[in-house]
């Protein structure tokens, strides 16, 4: 299955900004990059890196600077298109995020079994955004930011398509601010997580709910 993994090389990871400078922010998103793609390709997808700009990786990369709905929609119309012509529906596409540090082959492939069978699969992230779906019903489209979660069955209600939520933690942590640094610590077994150690990272589990504290 074809597996769009949209990317931002520009100033990533903005939340993330009180615990890493600039350039340490490029990297970490990159790490979590490469471990979203080893497990995709290890579930046996074929991604696609949809980026705001070029990115050297052994993957094939589109570059499309428009804002993420718009990139995404674009490719969304090139694959499920609306074509009166196609015989029965488009093949399922897939757009997993590149900040899920937590992803496994396993859990892109409960995505994809969920995705054969029904015309929208997704896995929410917490607090309402969506991390990852397949969708195979020409007109379903999204629309990202703000609860896209609640937005998108929605969309897909209007549109008629049969929706499936995906319940996964790995695939439903996305790391966007400095708490989530603690699940990666915890759960993380890719790059990302060596990253955060070799940078100096360790979990801070001496009040409250667990967090992490650098060297
Ligand atoms: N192609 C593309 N990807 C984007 C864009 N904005 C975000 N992404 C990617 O979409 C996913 C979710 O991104 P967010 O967490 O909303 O944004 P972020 O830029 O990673 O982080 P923040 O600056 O903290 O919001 C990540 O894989 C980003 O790399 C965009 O405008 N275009
Ligand atoms: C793109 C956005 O990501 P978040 O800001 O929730 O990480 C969303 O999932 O709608």
């Amino acid at each position: 299955m074809e597996v769009i993994v949209p990317f931002s090389t520009d100033r990533p990871k903005s939340r993330l900004s009180d615990v890493l400078s600039p350039e340490e922010r490029r990297e970490f998103a990159r790490t979590m990059l490469d471990d979203v793609l080893d497990a995709v390709d290890a579930a046996g997808g074929d991604p696609r890196i949809l980026a705001t700009d070029a990115v050297d990786v052994d993957s094939p990369v589109t570059v499309d600077d428009r804002p993420l709905t718009e990139a995404v929609n674009a490719a969304l119309d090139a694959r499920l298109g609306a074509d009166s012509e196609r015989d029965g529906s488009p093949d399922p596409v897939a757009v997993v995020m590149a900040d899920l540090a937590l992803v496994t082959p396993a859990a892109v492939d409960r995505l994809f079994a969920a995705g054969r069978d029904a015309d929208v699969a997704m896995a929410p992230g917490r607090g309402g955004g969506t991390n990852a779906f397949v969708a195979s019903h020409p007109e379903f489209r999204v629309d990202y930011h703000g609860a896209s979660y609640l937005d998108h069955r929605e969309i897909a209600a209007e549109v008629g398509a049969d929706f499936a939520a995906v319940d996964s933690h790995r695939l439903g942590t996305d790391v966007d601010e400095p708490a989530d640094l603690a699940e990666v610590l915890i759960h993380g077994e890719g790059r990302a997580a060596a990253w955060l150690r070799e940078a100096g990272f360790a979990l801070d589990a001496d009040e409250g709910r667990v967090a992490v504290a650098r060297e």
